[in-house]
């Protein structure tokens, strides 16, 4: 086995990049960077509307101009029906007008929407595919894929909430406005002071309860994970018989959830007796105003209806104005739920010049290294070892003595926290974790598989795999039998997680996997766990070709599984307790002669019963 250092170039497959977009991390200057995607359609959406929007303001504006023909003189005449043409005429124009823009803006909104939130999707999962180990660890699935739908779905809300209902209010209110002043200054005066102080209180009580719309949205979301949690461990449900108890869980979750809700609720209903009471004190007062000026002989018959349809159109969208800050709070509340949890930095990010080494070799090292999930409380502490290019290793030791930790470190799940770990003597981080992952196999000890079809689990090892190196590597891998048994079999699907298939039918999936991929450097976790006694030994035979010109490394609990191989690296406590191969180390008689002796039934003793 050549011991030749890195390359730099292409990995030998392709893979998504690894390098995410930067987002916004307040929900504000989150949506709007969405108007970016389709600039020009919300240019359009903004002039359609405008259009819209003017068309129905001069509404009253030509009503007013048809009474006050109408009204010109008490009998009709040829002069008078003649001077009625032209505003009966600006009427019908501008009732088509309103129909034929707010239709186009309508069909934008159809076309631009569900993209829209397709984007938003697309992104937001694109960033959450990029946080660590520890990041998902920490989360519930379903309460992430619950908060990505209900962003995608609040930055289309907002968005239009924005272009169609605050602008055209905006510019409703600014041109009745003006007309209205046309109409009689004072008049004016009343309503646009009335207007910016309604506005105004509105948008403050509204902006109050953007907290506890977040709130509401969070709860909404922990349900949404208590729920998919407890579906995807619903055997474990029945076989414990704590269906009641897990109800009981929900129950307790909507409690919650519902309490956060009521409290939203609540606050916006007392917000929408400010705003329906408001808004009936201006009708009043406007009707009243209107009628004295009409009286004194101030206006006419024509600028009083025209004042009065005025009026009461801006109490109107006013009123809707002061609703759509509430539901825009809201629909930001969502977002920011979203934004907040997921668009937080990435842990571990490919460094600026990380480069796609390509792994040559295989030789691995850990040097210095100091790691523990709490910082306070390390795994390692100046871990120091080197497996040779090629070489098989197996780790052993008491459980929890870290060698899952030593495997996540190699795997760069997780960053060291002094030291580095090399792989061809290249520093992990200064790989492109793309890279670094096409180029190590792992055969975990339970694998899980996608709800896709066997051909597809099999595929994942090498995308461009034809369906003959799909077969060939499922032969290999002794599930070719199993799999021609089934009536779809290649197409047949495997159930959530590969719940379908029994363990070793899985593991069988898994192994034929890596065999596509034929990375350099292969990772077992006691991967034959799960075979059945004639099974694991076909299939160790089939591994042993496969770890052919490849560092290994295997976690073993069984140490007939590692007796072969190469060298073992026994583990106490985040120390290499001893090193060398199954006899040296029997010969010593010291850990690894204690484990040999003690284990029972071909595992390990954990190490209470070993002392
Ligand atoms: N995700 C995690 N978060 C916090 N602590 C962890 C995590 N994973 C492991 N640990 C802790 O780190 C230590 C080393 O665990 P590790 O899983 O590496 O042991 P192991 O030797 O692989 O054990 P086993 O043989 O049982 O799989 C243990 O104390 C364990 O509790």
């Amino acid at each position: 086995m050549s011991a030749a250092g890195p390359e730099d170039g292409p990995a030998p497959s392709s893979g998504v990049s690894s390098g995410v977009p930067a987002l916004p991390a307040t929900p504000l200057r989150f949506i709007l960077h969405f108007v970016a995607s389709y600039p020009w359609w919300y240019l359009a959406m903004l002039l359609f509307e405008t259009a819209n929007v003017t068309c129905g303001i001069l509404l009253p504006y030509a009503l007013g101009r048809i009474v006050k023909g109408v009204t010109a003189s008490p009998v009709a005449s040829p002069a008078v029906v003649d001077a009625l043409h032209g505003p009966l005429l600006l009427f019908v124009a501008l009732c088509a007008g309103e129909l034929v823009f707010g239709r186009i803006a309508g069909g934008i909104q159809i076309r631009i929407g569900p993209r829209q939130r397709q984007n938003v999707t697309r992104t937001l999962f694109h960033y959450l595919q990029h946080h660590s180990h520890r990041y998902f660890s920490n989360s519930f699935a379903g309460s992430l894929a619950h908060r990505v739908s209900e962003t995608a779905l609040g930055v289309v809300q907002a968005l239009w909430s924005l272009l169609t209902e605050f602008w055209p209010i905006a510019i409703v209110l600014t041109v009745s406005i003006v007309l209205m002043s046309r109409a009689h200054v004072q008049l004016g005066l009343f309503v646009s002071l009335w207007a910016v102080l309604f506005i105004g209180l509105s948008y403050l009580l509204a902006r109050r309860s953007r907290p506890l719309a977040i709130n509401a949205s969070a709860a909404r979301s922990d349900t949404t994970g208590k729920v998919v949690d407890s579906v995807t461990n619903l055997s474990s449900t029945r076989l414990f018989a704590r269906l009641g108890f897990e109800r009981q869980l929900l129950d307790e979750a909507q409690v919650t959830e519902m309490a956060a809700l009521r409290l939203s609720n609540r606050y916006n209903e007392r917000v929408r007796w400010f705003q329906f009471g408001a808004a009936a004190v201006l009708k009043a007062g406007i009707l009243y105003y209107a009628l004295t000026l009409w009286s004194r002989g101030e206006i006419g018959v024509g600028d009083f209806v025209m004042a009065v349809s005025l009026g009461l159109m801006i109490i109107n969208e006013a009123r809707n104005l002061s609703r759509r800050f509430l539901e825009f709070f809201e629909y930001i509340g969502n977002v920011a739920n979203g934004v907040h949890s997921i668009v937080q930095p990435h842990e571990l990010v490919d460094a600026p010049g990380a480069v796609a080494a390509r792994v040559r070799a295989g030789r691995i090292e850990f040097r210095d290294v100091a790691f523990g999930y709490d910082p306070a409380r390390p795994v390692f502490d100046g871990l120091n070892v080197t497996v040779e290019a090629g070489q098989r290793v197996g780790l052993v030791g008491f459980s929890g003595s870290g060698k899952s930790t030593f495997v996540n470190l190699l795997l760069r799940l997780y960053d060291v926290q002094r030291g580095a770990v090399l792989v061809d003597g290249v520093d992990v981080r200064g790989m492109t974790q793309d890279a670094l992952h096409e180029q190590l196999s792992l055969i975990p000890q339970d694998p899980s598989l996608f709800h896709r079809s066997l051909m597809d689990n099999i595929r994942y090892g090498r995308l461009d795999a034809s369906d003959d190196e799909v077969m060939a590597a499922a032969a290999q891998a002794h599930a070719h039998a199993f799999i021609m048994q089934a009536p779809e079999a290649y197409d047949a699907m495997v159930g959530e997680r590969g719940v379908k298939l029994s363990g070793g039918q899985r593991q069988r999936i898994a192994i034929a996997r890596v065999i596509l991929k034929n990375a350099p450097v292969l990772i077992l976790d006691e991967a034959t766990s799960s075979l059945d006694s004639v099974t694991e030994d076909a299939i160790q035979t089939t591994l042993e070709e496969v770890m052919r010109g490849k560092t290994v490394i295997v976690v073993a609990h069984r140490l007939s599984t590692i007796a072969h191989l190469d060298r073992i690296l026994v583990f106490d406590e985040g120390r290499i307790v001893e090193d060398g191969s199954h006899q040296a180390l029997l010969a010593r008689r010291g850990v690894y002669w204690q484990l040999w002796s003690r284990q029972a039934g071909g595992f390990l003793p954990d190490r209470r019963a070993a002392s």
